[in-house]
């Protein structure tokens, strides 16, 4: 749940508090050979925050955090990660500023152990930061840290298996410790159910429940599945033709005539 008040539906900018949003997204747009892919979208998630963006196959989900993670660069509007504007910045400074995306696969070492793997990238993340420590303290903390995380991610009875051997639920929650091992303060996770079976959906649900529990870690996850969504999300934006239609909780937007009608044909 969101810590302090919940911004209002679909509202950029602050919370009620004054603080500002974790990452508000101001009138993004993105034309693209005069299409309109992403058309004006405002929406703010708050500390502690879990908003869902779904829509119709389409829609411009997608683009809209390619733009977020700074991956595609926004034809119009801001985006700002706690205040700060971020729009013009290649992705790897919007990571060091506390926004984080799931890795691809491409980015899990098959070969090496689970817990290598996420040793690895707390290394990369703090290993400047511990230049000076002694190697054998350093190299405990990083196994520590490292530990921490594979609990938390519920993969600490996999740590010793070679990472290539994980089922895709499996693979999903440690691409879920590697952004962690990041220190994010904002995830943006894209489709985390997709390819998942049916039986490694609640682990997995569970997992990304735990993610805005503690430090006050706001996400934004675009998913498809709507159990997934209303069991987990505070809010749902939902998009189409690019647009932002509604921002509200799910009950509100599960009653809303425009969202029938934007998944007509479709299922909800
Ligand atoms: N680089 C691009 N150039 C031109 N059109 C693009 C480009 N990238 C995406 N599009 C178009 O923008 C629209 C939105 O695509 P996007 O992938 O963002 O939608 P989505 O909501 O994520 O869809 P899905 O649910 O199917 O993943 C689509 O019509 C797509 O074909």
């Amino acid at each position: 749940m969101a810590v302090g008040a919940v911004a209002a539906a679909g509202g950029a900018g602050g919370s009620a508090n004054g603080a500002p949003a974790a990452l508000a997204i101001e009138g993004l747009s993105w034309r693209v050979g005069g299409l309109s892919i992403v058309d004006g979208v405002s929406l703010s998630v708050a500390r502690g925050e879990f908003v869902a963006v779904i829509g119709p196959n389409g829609a411009g989900k997608t683009s809209l955090f390619n733009l977020v993670s700074g991956l595609r660069r926004a034809t119009g509007g801001r985006v700002r990660l706690g205040g700060t504007d971020v729009t013009r910045l290649p992705v790897h400074r919007r990571a060091r500023l506390g926004l984080g995306r799931t890795f691809q696969s491409s980015s899990v070492f098959g070969s090496l152990s689970v817990a290598e793997n996420v040793r690895l990238a707390v290394q990369a993340h703090r290993g400047g930061s511990m230049r000076a420590w002694p190697r054998p303290a350093a190299d405990r903390a990083v196994a520590g840290v490292a530990d921490e995380i594979l609990a938390q991610v519920l993969l600490a009875a996999r740590r010793g298996d070679p990472a290539g051997t994980l089922a895709h639920g499996e693979k999903r929650k440690l691409e879920i410790a590697l952004l962690l091992a990041g220190e994010p303060t904002v995830l943006l996770l894209d489709e985390p159910m997709a390819g998942v079976s049916a039986a490694d959906v609640p682990a997995l649900v569970e997992v990304i429940r735990s993610l805005t529990a503690t430090r006050g870690r706001s996400v934004l996850m675009v998913e498809h599945h709507m159990d997934v969504v209303l069991d987990l999300a505070d809010r749902v934006a939902v998009m189409h033709h690019g647009a932002l239609l509604i921002c509200d909780t799910p009950a509100a937007v599960m009653a809303d005539p425009t969202v029938q009608e934007a998944y007509l044909g479709e299922e909800l």
